[in-house]
């Protein structure tokens, strides 16, 4: 039996739960990009190399494809067979676990600002690793396994055991590869080997199930940042792992029966201990006892019970007393069931739901104390739990944290996992080997909001989406049948008794989401060419948001800003592809997914790990971008940059004329004054109603007043041109990151950076890879620069020199020698589409651009605020944003609406 013997390794809960009696995922949830289908990059090559059964990339002739700067350049192998596989499963007694990877659209195009930066600052993106990683997307998706024709279906139609075939290839009449092999782990992977060579044509490679659960909790823990928590009296908190200091830990895995491993490293594990009281004893013993006919329901039971009519308590022995001498409370459980010998009732008499909680209780606590007592046993402090029997249950987590804490007495501390379910479909897609997958960093991946309609917990009948379409009537049709967006179960307030347990479960509510764990993954992104931004002071201890949404009413707030905030935003969206009706269609869908996803953060906002404003900013721009919403503000930032570009030259003349300090502080005032071109804001657009472009911006000039809220202006003066007789050095070289089109980026950030390049600075201008509100990308700055620059000497010999003026860049050679007296204006992309940036996650041409860096100025609410407003950096930084939102001015700087923030902060040491 599972756990008697270390020779067995315990077999999944899965496996003997009658999967036609599960309610479980009655349909398949997936939990991926809908657009995923459409990223299948077609298969490169068509040679065919093996080794074995085990199919391997081959990397002869390796490429990058296209773009070296790009976020997630994809690798050519050109020599690489068709029949790769970029699937693994996990085959469970009542689910299949499926992993697989979809490769990104290279949409990149390599232009001269890149090639230049390339000689410049030395980018190398991608060839700076020596094996292959595939830019692209790992999706995570179930199915029940007595609908395992509707798993085959799905591979099918995507073309997974193909390797990597575009979906719309699903009727192509490319021949099966007879040889292909995928990978699996679990009981299925036996039973259903012929099923799969039989429907797909391919092989079943089996995996073992216990490396797999090693390799799949190792790679997320080492790769996934908000991966492990703990979860006490109801609250979840996320754990930061350090990857250096992971090992060793003890891994609880509770199936049917429980195996407990000691895991050392890679590939480095033994399997201590185990037990036969897990998550088949609570199933088979509840079913029993309570004529439950799934786990769920008896889980779901347990929601409403209280165990205290069953079990004995210390107070029931002690009348109504603790021991307090050997540190027992009343309302600790002596004996689970005892209460049952004594009185004179038969099981009728007690309630299910009392029953199954009590067996809950019995079988967690039990657990815990094993747990607790094998690490203590190996001197190991962390203890990581997964499995199926958790599946997301806050009460089930609640109690096993609850007897760590107990019997360790606060020394050693239960954690969770997020993936907890795909545990071994990850060990299993790590079992192809070479596929790089191993070395990646936390850095590496974002984990992002799945965005096809399953996200939302409905239920999907036939095939599964595969192209826009698709996702738009599903949208459609979700929002009319009313469709309730699941959520899990909601917290009621800890009722801790001290001592020795709870007299009820502390996280209960009225039902039990059937997919608990499902909703809790996100598609994880693998951009190998993001970086941890160097001028980071130490990024150990950087949190990019300001504001923590776990505060009390801050989530609805914002919650409430980007719901009223929809409407006018898919009028824009609608608008700038057209206003046809496939543009109205597409704005439907993407207001309904927007307000679903919403809606499923404000049930559970830990659902995708550590949820920040910058996040909530992100998915909205994501979001537009599922639903083929290019850039929303197109024809805004255009119509804003001629208008401003219009007026650059008198105000570049007006700087002309003024000494040096005043120059200074009319420059910092002009980038405060225009940031307030913002489209993210409601009350500037309300404000825009008002007057012109150039109007709005000489109001604004004309109202900056010193001092402002927060100002250091003259630190930073004095930095720059110090005091007395004493000059100080120029900077070498500044990064400035800047945020909105048209006035904000041409009359604001533009001047400040001549300045910079007057006083023999470099200027890097750092700009978003892709749109997000009215944001400036670096695509389009390159040409801004060059309207600005046919007014000004200072900006053309500087953007000749950075390699921006295309007449210049005709032959590079001849630029170096003519500019060689100019210090050069460069752009480079920051990595992300966000109107805020997480500087743990940047372009490798930012973090190569910033190596030289002894000046980062941030300008925005986005970037300077909502993120960044307390991020400490290795060199001078300087803070620059207007705040043009009431409750964040009071909250952040005690002020009002349209208060300036002039932060400066000399390089911490
Ligand atoms: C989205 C934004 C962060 C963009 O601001 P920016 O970085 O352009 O200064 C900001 O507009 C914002 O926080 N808007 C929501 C709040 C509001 O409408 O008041
Ligand atoms: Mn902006």
């Amino acid at each position: 039996m599972a756990g008697l013997t270390e020779d067995h390794p315990q077999i999944g809960i899965d496996d003997i739960i009658d999967g036609s009696e599960q309610k479980l995922n009655e349909d398949i949830v997936e939990r991926e990009s809908g657009g995923g289908a459409r990223e299948m990059a077609p298969p490169a090559g068509n040679s065919i190399h093996r080794s074995g059964s085990r199919p391997q990339l081959d990397l002869s002739k390796a490429a990058i494809q296209g773009n070296f700067e790009e976020r997630d350049p994809t690798i050519l192998l050109p020599n690489q067979s068709d029949d790769i596989s970029h699937l693994a499963l996990d085959i469970g007694g009542s689910l299949i676990k499926l992993i697989y990877f979809s490769r990104h659209e290279d949409r990149s195009v390599k232009d001269r600002r890149k090639k230049f930066l390339e000689e410049k600052i030395g980018v190398s993106n991608g060839i700076r690793r020596s094996y292959p990683i595939l830019g692209g997307r790992l999706h995570f998706v179930k199915f029940e396994t007595a609908k395992i024709n509707e798993c085959l279906d799905f591979i099918s139609s995507k073309q997974l055991h193909r390797g990597g075939m575009d979906a719309h290839d699903w009727n192509s009449d490319a021949p099966d590869n007879e040889n292909a092999v995928i990978k699996a782990t679990g009981g299925g992977a036996h039973k259903f080997a012929d099923l799969f060579k039989e429907r797909l044509g391919v092989s079943i490679e089996k995996e073992d199930e216990m490396n797999c659960l090693v390799a799949g909790a190792n790679f997320l823990l080492k790769a996934i940042r908000h991966e492990a928590f703990t979860h006490m009296e109801g609250q979840k908190e996320f754990v930061q792992i350090d990857q250096n200091d992971l090992f060793p830990y003890l891994l609880v895995n509770i199936g049917s029966g429980v195996s407990m491993i000691k895991v050392d490293g890679d590939g480095k594990f033994q399997r201590v201990s185990g037990t036969n009281v897990g998550g088949g004893t609570y199933w088979g013993l509840g079913k029993l006892l309570t004529k439950c006919k799934s786990f769920d329901e008896l889980l779901e039971l347990s929601q409403r019970g209280d165990n205290r009519t069953i079990d004995m308590l210390v107070g029931d022995i002690y009348g109504g007393m603790d021991y307090s001498k050997i540190g027992l409370s009343a309302s600790t459980i002596a004996s689970s069931f005892g209460k049952a010998i004594s009185e004179n009732k038969n099981l009728e008499d007690y309630r299910p739901e009392d029953i199954s909680l009590s067996l809950l209780r019995m079988i967690s606590y039990n657990i815990g104390q094993i747990s607790y007592l094998n690490a203590l046993r190996f001197g190991l402090k962390r203890i990581f739990f997964g499995g199926f029997f958790i599946r997301g249950h806050a009460y089930t987590m609640d109690t096993i944290s609850f007897a760590v804490h107990f019997w360790s007495k606060g020394d050693a501390q239960a954690m969770f996992l997020r993936h907890e379910g795909f545990l071994g479909a990850l060990g299993a897609f790590m079992s192809y080997e070479k596929h790089g997958l191993d070395d990646l960093m936390v850095h590496h991946l974002v984990e992002r909001f799945p965005m096809g309609a399953p996200y939302t917990g409905g239920k999907i009948h036939g095939p599964p989406l595969g192209d826009l379409n698709e996702k738009i009537s599903w949208m459609a049709k979700f929002v009319q049948k009313g469709t309730e967006i699941t959520g899990p179960v909601p917290m009621a307030s800890p009722r801790t008794t001290g001592l020795g347990g709870f007299e009820v479960p502390s996280s209960k509510g009225a039902t039990l989401r059937s997919d608990a764990s499902n909703l809790n993954v996100g598609v994880l992104h693998l951009v190998p060419t993001l970086e941890v931004f160097p001028l980071l002071a130490d990024p150990k201890i950087y949190e990019p948001n300001t504001i923590d949404l776990a505060e009390q009413g801050e989530l609805q707030y914002w919650f409430t800003v980007l719901s009223e905030h929809l409407p006018d935003l898919v009028d824009k969206a609608v608008a700038s592809e057209g206003g046809t009706d496939d543009a109205k269609r597409r704005g439907d869908a993407f207001a309904r997914a927007f307000s679903a996803h919403l809606a499923r953060l404000m049930e559970e906002p830990a659902a995708y790990g550590k949820l920040g404003l910058a996040n909530l900013l992100e998915l909205r721009e994501e979001c537009l971008r599922e639903f083929q919403f290019i850039d929303a503000y197109r024809s805004i930032k255009q119509r804003e940059n001629e208008a401003s570009l219009a007026v650059l030259p008198d105000l570049l003349m007006e700087l002309d004329g003024m000494n040096e300090e005043t120059r200074l502080l009319t420059l910092i005032e002009g980038v405060l004054a225009a940031n307030i071109f913002d489209w993210g804001s409601r009350a500037c657009v309300e404000l825009y109603h008002k007057g012109t472009i150039i109007e709005i911006y000489r109001m604004s000039r004309n109202k900056m007043q010193r001092p402002w809220r927060v100002d250091d202006f003259d630190v930073f003066k004095e930095r720059m041109l110090g005091s007395g007789d004493e000059k100080p050095h120029p900077h070498k070289r500044a990064l400035l990151f800047v945020d909105n089109s048209g006035a904000d980026v041409v009359l604001g950030m533009l001047p400040l950076a001549r300045e910079l390049l007057r006083r023999g600075t470099e200027v890097v201008l750092v700009a978003n890879s892709l749109p997000a509100l009215n944001d400036v990308t670096a695509m389009e700055l390159p040409d801004i620069v060059a309207e600005a620059a046919k007014h000004c000497d200072i900006l053309r010999r500087a953007a000749e020199a950075g390699g921006l003026l295309v007449d210049a860049m005709i032959n590079s050679q001849d630029v170096n020698k003519e500019n060689s007296s100019s210090v050069p204006l460069m752009v480079v992309e920051n990595g992300c589409g966000s109107p805020c940036i997480d500087l743990r996650q940047v372009s490798s041409e930012l973090a190569a651009a910033a190596k030289d860096a002894d000046l980062v100025i941030l300008e925005g609410m986005g970037r300077a605020l909502h993120t960044n407003f307390n991020a400490q950096f290795k060199c001078d930084a300087l803070k620059l944003a207007m705040v043009k939102n009431q409750r964040l001015a009071e909250k952040l700087i005690k002020g009002y609406i349209y208060d300036c923030v002039c932060r400066y902060e000399p390089a911490s040491s």
